[in-house]
């Protein structure tokens, strides 16, 4: 049977199916390239094209014994929901919902789900435990959270089983170097910080420095993408072993300041990294650490790569062989 991986030309995407190639799993990919590079799944089976697409949904569900769905296919940027949440709605929750209706008419039981910390909102207590409240600050969360609510109800009306897993801070890039993030134009942190590195851009803008925080700039708990990866195979293990649904928070516990990420990639690259204090970025937590006790308990997730030099090592390591991502 088959394991299809909506989203798996993206970043975390094709990181987890090199780990479910590597177990042993048939995986099928559905990619629109809208953000995602075809050079980044390098074996198993890749259809081009958009899970809105029903005709395309019906083809894939037909022509393969389908037993899980990892849904990664989204739009994840804090920032740019806020300024334009409809997208987010049309992206994020009607691209689900086809996903779903799709599975149910072809009898799919199981998806794991890429939530996210940013269902939170402002924490009410750091580290922030699934029980947490959930009060979204940005359109994005907010349809994270629909979704999770949606996959509630199918479980009790069809029987669709899921782990919704809430990662924090996605970082780094394969130990092997052949994979890593390129997102055009990129916004995140680390690759930022590197292209700064790189010569790309003469500095990095940092987003708020009257945050209540250590030293006033945003905080937040990275983890490498392949912990994330490896976690999805334990979520698909633990609704093969178990069928039930669950949801799980993914990060390492421990929280860095953007001023600190900075100082840490100044010592990894040896580059000065010059920095200019710029304003808030709207829709943006204080400070985001994840209790990830639950997923280790249950799912018996360890994260291997712990230390944040570690993890903006491996995505050097990918930025300063492949400056231009994947282009050639
Ligand atoms: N990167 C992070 O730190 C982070 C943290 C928490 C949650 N997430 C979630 O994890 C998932 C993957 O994130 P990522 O950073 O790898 O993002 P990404 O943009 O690199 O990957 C998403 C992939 O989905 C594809 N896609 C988007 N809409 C599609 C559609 N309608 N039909 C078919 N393909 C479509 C894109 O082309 C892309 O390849 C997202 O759902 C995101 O919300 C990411
Ligand atoms: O040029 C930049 C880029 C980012 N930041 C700050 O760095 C932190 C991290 O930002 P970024 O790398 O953009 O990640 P987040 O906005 O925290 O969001 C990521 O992490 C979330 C989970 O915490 C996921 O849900 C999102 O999909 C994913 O993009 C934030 O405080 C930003 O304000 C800057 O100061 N300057």
């Amino acid at each position: 049977m088959a394991i299809l991986v909506t989203g798996g030309a993206g970043y975390i995407g094709s990181h987890t199916v090199v780990e479910f190639l590597a177990k042993g799993e048939e995986v099928i990919v559905l990619d629109n390239l809208q953000k995602g590079h075809r050079e980044a799944v390098k074996s198993g089976m890749f259809y081009e094209g958009d899970i809105r697409d029903d005709q395309l949904l019906t083809k894939v569900f037909s022509e393969h014994n389908v037993e899980a769905v990892i849904h990664f296919a989204a739009d994840s940027l804090v920032g740019e929901s806020v300024e334009n949440p409809l997208k987010y709605y049309d992206n994020n929750v009607i691209t689900a919902q086809n996903l779903l209706a799709g599975m149910v008419k072809h009898g799919v039981k199981n998806i794991v789900f890429s939530s996210t910390a940013a269902t939170y909102g402002e924490p009410e207590s750091i580290p922030i435990r699934e029980t947490d409240r959930k009060e979204p600050t940005n359109p994005y969360g907010e349809t994270k959270l629909a979704i999770e609510k949606m996959l509630k109800w199918c479980d009790h009306a069809y029987g669709l089983k899921h782990v919704a897993l809430r990662y924090f801070n996605a970082a780094g890039a394969h130990i092997d170097g052949q994979i890593g993030e390129d997102h055009q134009p990129e916004s995140h942190l680390i690759p930022i910080i590197l292209q700064v590195a790189l010569g790309q851009r003469e500095q990095l803008a940092v987003f708020g420095d009257d945050y209540p925080t250590v030293d006033g700039t945003c905080v937040r708990d990275y983890i490498h993408v392949t912990d994330l990866a490896n976690a999805h195979w334990l979520a698909l293990q633990k609704l093969r072993s178990t069928g039930e649904s669950a949801v799980y928070n993914l990060g390492n516990g421990e929280g860095f300041s953007v001023k600190q990420v900075v100082e840490k990639a100044r010592e990894v690259t040896g580059h000065p990294i010059p920095v200019k204090i710029a304003p808030r970025r709207a829709g943006d937590p204080a400070v985001l650490i994840a209790s990830s006790e639950r997923a280790q308990r249950e799912l018996g997730w360890k994260p291997q790569y712990n230390g944040l030099g570690q993890i903006i090592q491996t995505a050097w390591n990918w930025h300063s062989n492949h400056p231009k991502g994947y282009a050639k």
